[in-house]
C-alpha cells in the first residue's frame, strides 16, 4: 500500500454556502428591525396592542438572528468507501442498539423489521451485535426475536447473495419494482425469492397470531421469566438469542434481548435509561468501540451505512475529535405533501446542514454512530497542549475514581477503563460469561451515587435525552457530523394522526425547555465549557421552541382584537411604512416556499407545513411551556409519552385511505382547546370586521385591510379546525372541546368590546 493512498482523506467536507441565501436572510432582518424601528418612533400614538405587537415582533426578530446563524454556512460530506477499505486492514466492531417499550403502540413486526435490516447490512457480521432493550416487558417482543432469528439464517445470506438493497423484509416484499438486473430475473433468485417470501410470511403469520393470544406461547423455558410479574415492577430480563460462536463473518451477528429490572420506586429515566442499561451490558459483553443507535421503527434502508459511518470516524486515527456521525431521520410511506408537518425534510436540510457547518450537528437520537469512550464522558485532546480538554473522565483514572463514575461492578468497570483507553476487548470466552454481571448492571439500583445519567452515558432530566445528550458531548469540545448518503441510511415511521403528532411536539418543546432551565443549559457551556458560542446559539434557538408559542398565541390574537375593538396594529395603507409588513410577508414566504421546491417537496407541502407551523406553536408549544412550568413549581413530572407507530400502509381500509389523504384527526385532549378558542375568536372578529358591526374607530385609527388579510390568512392556517368542527367522529373536534373553547372566546370578545365603550 503505498503511502499516498494512506494520506488520502477518507471524506470530504463541501461549503454549501450561498450568497443569494445570506442576502435573503440580511433582507429579511433589515424588515424585520425596520417594523421594530417603526413601532418605537409611533409608539406615542399608539395604544395596547401597539406595545404587544413589538414585544411579539421583538422576540420574531430574535428568534430569525438565531436561523439565520444556524444557516449561514452549511456543509455537506462526501465519503470515499473504496479508500476506507484499501486504508484499514480490519473493519472495528460496531455494537447496535434497538429500542422498543410498548408492544401495542410498537408492532413487534414493525421491531424485528428494523432488527433484521441491521443483522443483514453489508459488514463483517462477526464485528457487530445487536442489542435489542424492551421497557415494555413482553414476552412477545422475545418471541418476535427468536423467530426473526430463524428466518435472519435465510434472509442474510439471500440479501448478500444477491445484493439486495433494501433489507428490511417487508419492505422489500412490498415493493413492486424490482430491481431488473439479469441475475435478479434469473430462475435461480425467483425460485429463492420466493423460498424466502413464503418465510417471511410464516414469520408474519407467526407473530401475528401470536399477538393476539394472551401470552405469545407458553411461559415456560426460555419465557419461564415472564411468568406472574407486571411491567412495570420485574426484575431483569437478558437473553442471548443468538451468539455467533465461531466468529463467522459470513454468519449472523450476536442478538441479545434485554429487558431491565423496573421498579415503581426507582425512576427509570425513559429511553435515556434504557440506553445506559445498553451501553453496560453491552460493554460487559462486548464492548465495541463504536455504537449505533437506533428506534424500533427505523429500519435501515442503505446497506453500506456502516461503510459510510466508518470514513469519519477513522479518518484520522488518534487525533479525532469527531464525536458522531448522525444520519438523517427520513420516513418511509410518507403522507403525500406531509399534512402533518412532520417529515422535517426542510429542517434536517437547513438546520440539520447549518450545525454541522458550526461546531456540529445535532444528536436526534435514532441514527446515530458514537464512540463508546465519548458517551462514557471522555473529552477530546486539546490539539496545543495535547491534553484532554477537560480531564473529569479520562484513560488514566484509578479504579476507585473507576467505580465513582461507573458504579460498582468490577466487571463493568474494568471493561470500562479498556473502552477510555481504545483497547480491544477480548472475546476469548465469548458473550455468556458476563451474563451475571450483566444482571447487575441492569438492575434498577445500579446507578445510584455514580455518575450514570449526569456526566457518563446517557443525560436524564429531559425528555429530549437527544439533544441533552449531544449537548453535553459538544459542551467538551467534541465536533459532530450529519450524512445523507443516497439511497438513505435509515426510513422510520412519522406520526399519522393529529393527537398523536401534536403530543410528539408537546414532548419535545417540554424536553428542550427543561435543558434550557438545567444546569445543561447552553450558556453555562459556553462560559464555563467547550461550547463553541455560535453553537451555543444554535441550541437556544431549539430550546426556546416553547416559547415561541407566547408570541405566537399573542400575534394570533392581536388582529381578532383590533377587529372587534376596531383598532389597528398594523400601518394604514395611506402610510407608507404599510410596505414593510407587506414586503416581510411576501418576501419570508417566498424564501420559505424556495426552501421547500430546492428540496423536491411540493407547493402543497410548503403550505401544509406552514399552516402546521402555527397549529404546533399554538398548541403543543404551548402545552410544553404548561408542562415545564408545572414541573418547576413541583406539581407533576414530566413524562415521555411513546408515539403509536403504524403498521404500514394498510391502503385496502377505509381508515388507512383517509389517513393517506391525510385528513386531521382529534380526541378529547386539552391540546386542541388553545387553537379552536383562536379560530372562533377569528371567526367572531371577521363576521363583526366585515358585516360592519365594529365600534366607531377612535381618532381614525380604525381597523384596515390588513388586520382583515391577517385574520383571514390565520383562517385558512387553520383550515383543518374549521372543518373539525363539522366533522365527525374523530375527524371531529369533540363537543366538550368546542365548549372549552366557546367559553374562553366569548368572554375575551365581550371583553373586547367592553374595553373600547370604556375608551
Ligand atoms: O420509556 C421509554 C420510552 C421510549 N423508548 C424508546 O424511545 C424511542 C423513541 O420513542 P418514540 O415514541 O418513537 O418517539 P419519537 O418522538 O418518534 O422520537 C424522537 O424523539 C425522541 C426524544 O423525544 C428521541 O429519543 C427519538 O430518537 C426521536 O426519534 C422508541 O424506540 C421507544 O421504544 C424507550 O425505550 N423507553
Ligand atoms: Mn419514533
Amino acid at each position: 500500500m503505498g503511502s499516498a493512498k494512506i494520506s488520502l482523506p477518507l471524506y470530504e467536507r463541501i461549503s454549501l454556502k450561498s450568497s443569494i441565501k445570506n442576502a435573503f436572510d440580511i433582507i429579511i432582518l433589515t424588515l424585520l428591525l425596520s417594523i421594530l424601528l417603526y413601532r418605537l418612533l409611533s409608539l406615542t400614538n399608539h395604544g395596547f396592542s401597539w406595545v404587544l405587537a413589538f414585544l411579539c415582533e421583538l422576540w420574531f426578530t430574535f428568534c430569525w438572528l438565531m436561523i439565520m446563524n444556524i444557516k449561514w454556512s452549511r456543509v455537506r460530506y462526501k465519503t470515499y468507501q473504496d479508500r476506507l477499505l484499501q486504508r484499514v486492514a480490519e473493519l472495528p466492531p460496531v455494537d447496535v442498539f434497538v429500542t422498543t417499550a410498548d408492544p401495542v403502540l410498537e408492532p413487534p413486526i414493525i421491531t424485528i423489521n428494523t432488527v433484521l435490516s441491521l443483522l443483514a447490512v453489508d459488514y463483517p457480521a462477526h464485528k457487530l451485535a445487536c442489542y435489542v432493550s424492551d421497557d415494555g416487558c413482553s414476552p412477545l417482543i422475545l418471541y418476535s426475536l427468536i423467530q426473526a432469528s430463524n428466518f435472519a439464517k435465510q434472509w442474510i445470506p439471500f440479501c448478500k447473495k444477491y445484493n439486495i438493497q433494501l433489507r428490511a423484509p417487508f419492505r422489500y416484499f412490498s415493493n413492486r419494482n424490482y430491481s431488473t438486473s439479469s441475475r435478479e430475473n434469473s430462475k435461480e433468485f425467483l425460485q429463492e425469492w420466493k423460498l424466502v417470501k413464503d418465510e417471511y410470511e410464516k414469520l408474519y403469520r407467526k407473530i401475528e397470531n401470536a399477538a393476539k393470544k394472551p401470552t405469545p406461547c407458553e411461559l415456560s423455558g426460555e419465557f419461564e421469566a415472564f411468568a406472574d410479574i407486571e411491567r412495570r415492577n420485574h426484575p431483569t430480563i437478558i437473553k442471548v438469542i443468538w451468539e455467533n460462536k465461531e466468529r463467522l463473518s459470513g454468519g449472523l451477528p450476536h442478538l441479545i434481548y434485554i429487558s431491565r429490572e423496573k421498579h415503581p420506586k426507582h425512576p427509570h429515566h425513559y429511553k435515556a435509561g434504557a440506553m445506559n442499561v445498553l451501553t453496560r451490558v453491552s460493554g460487559l459483553m462486548t464492548n465495541a468501540p463504536y455504537m449505533l443507535n437506533v428506534d424500533c421503527d427505523m429500519h435501515a434502508n442503505n446497506p453500506k451505512l456502516f461503510l459510510h459511518a466508518m470514513c469519519f470516524l477513522l479518518n484520522s486515527k488518534g487525533q479525532n475529535d469527531l464525536a458522531f456521525v448522525q444520519f438523517p431521520q427520513i420516513f418511509y410511506d410518507g403522507l403525500k405533501d406531509d399534512p402533518f408537518g412532520n417529515q422535517f425534510v426542510v429542517l434536517f436540510e437547513y438546520m440539520g446542514k447549518g450545525a454541522a457547518g458550526l461546531q456540529g450537528a445535532f444528536y436526534a437520537g435514532t441514527g446515530c454512530f458514537h464512540r463508546r469512550k465519548v458517551i462514557y464522558g471522555a473529552s477530546p485532546y486539546d490539539k496545543q497542549t495535547r491534553r484532554p480538554k477537560s480531564t473529569a473522565i479520562n484513560e488514566n483514572m484509578t479504579g476507585e475514581e473507576l467505580v465513582q463514575v461507573f458504579g460498582s461492578s468490577k466487571e463493568f468497570v474494568e471493561t470500562a477503563a479498556d473502552a477510555l483507553k481504545e483497547q480491544p476487548a477480548d472475546h476469548a470466552q465469548g458473550i455468556r460469561k458476563s451474563i451475571e454481571a450483566a444482571y447487575q448492571v441492569a438492575g434498577c439500583g445500579y446507578e445510584y451515587g455514580s455518575s450514570w445519567g449526569s456526566k457518563a452515558g446517557w443525560i436524564y432530566g429531559s425528555t429530549s435525552e437527544d439533544i441533552q445528550t449531544g449537548l453535553s458531548i459538544h459542551a467538551r469540545g467534541w465536533k459532530s457530523v450529519i450524512y445523507f448518503p443516497e439511497p438513505p441510511a435509515f426510513l422510520g415511521c412519522a406520526p399519522t394522526s393529529g393527537p398523536d403528532s401534536l403530543t410528539q411536539q408537546k414532548r419535545w418543546a417540554t424536553g428542550l425547555l427543561e435543558i434550557l432551565i438545567s444546569k445543561n443549559c447552553p450558556i453555562i457551556h459556553t462560559l464555563f465549557g467547550n461550547l463553541q458560542f455560535r453553537q451555543c446559539l444554535a441550541y437556544l434557538y431549539l430550546l426556546c421552541w416553547g416559547f415561541c408559542s407566547i408570541p405566537e398565541l399573542c400575534y394570533a390574537i392581536l388582529p381578532a382584537y383590533c377587529l372587534i375593538t376596531n383598532s389597528n396594529f398594523l400601518p394604514k395603507l395611506d402610510e407608507t411604512a404599510c410596505y414593510i409588513p407587506i414586503a416581510l410577508f411576501v418576501i419570508f414566504n417566498l424564501y420559505n416556499l424556495q426552501e421547500y421546491i430546492a428540496t423536491s417537496q411540493s407547493i402543497r407541502a410548503w403550505w401544509n407545513n406552514q399552516r402546521m407551523g402555527r397549529i404546533i406553536s399554538t398548541s403543543a408549544w404551548f402545552f410544553g411551556v404548561i408542562r415545564m412550568v408545572l414541573k418547576l413549581l413541583g406539581i407533576s413530572e414530566t413524562v415521555f409519552e411513546v408515539t403509536q407507530k403504524d403498521q404500514f400502509a394498510t391502503d385496502d381500509d377505509n381508515d388507512g385511505v383517509d389517513a393517506r389523504a391525510g385528513r386531521f384527526t382529534f380526541d378529547k385532549s386539552p391540546i386542541f382547546v388553545p387553537v379552536t378558542t383562536i379560530l372562533l375568536v377569528q371567526l367572531t372578529s371577521l363576521a363583526i370586521g366585515l358585516l360592519g358591526l365594529r365600534p366607531p374607530a377612535d381618532g381614525g385609527q380604525g381597523s384596515g385591510p390588513l388586520e382583515i388579510v391577517c385574520s383571514v390568512w390565520l383562517v385558512l392556517c387553520l383550515w383543518p379546525f374549521l372543518k373539525g368542527m363539522f366533522g365527525k367522529g374523530k375527524y371531529g373536534i369533540p363537543l366538550s372541546t368546542i365548549s372549552k373553547s366557546s367559553a374562553l372566546a366569548l368572554p375575551f370578545v365581550y371583553l373586547c368590546r367592553r374595553s373600547t365603550q370604556m375608551g
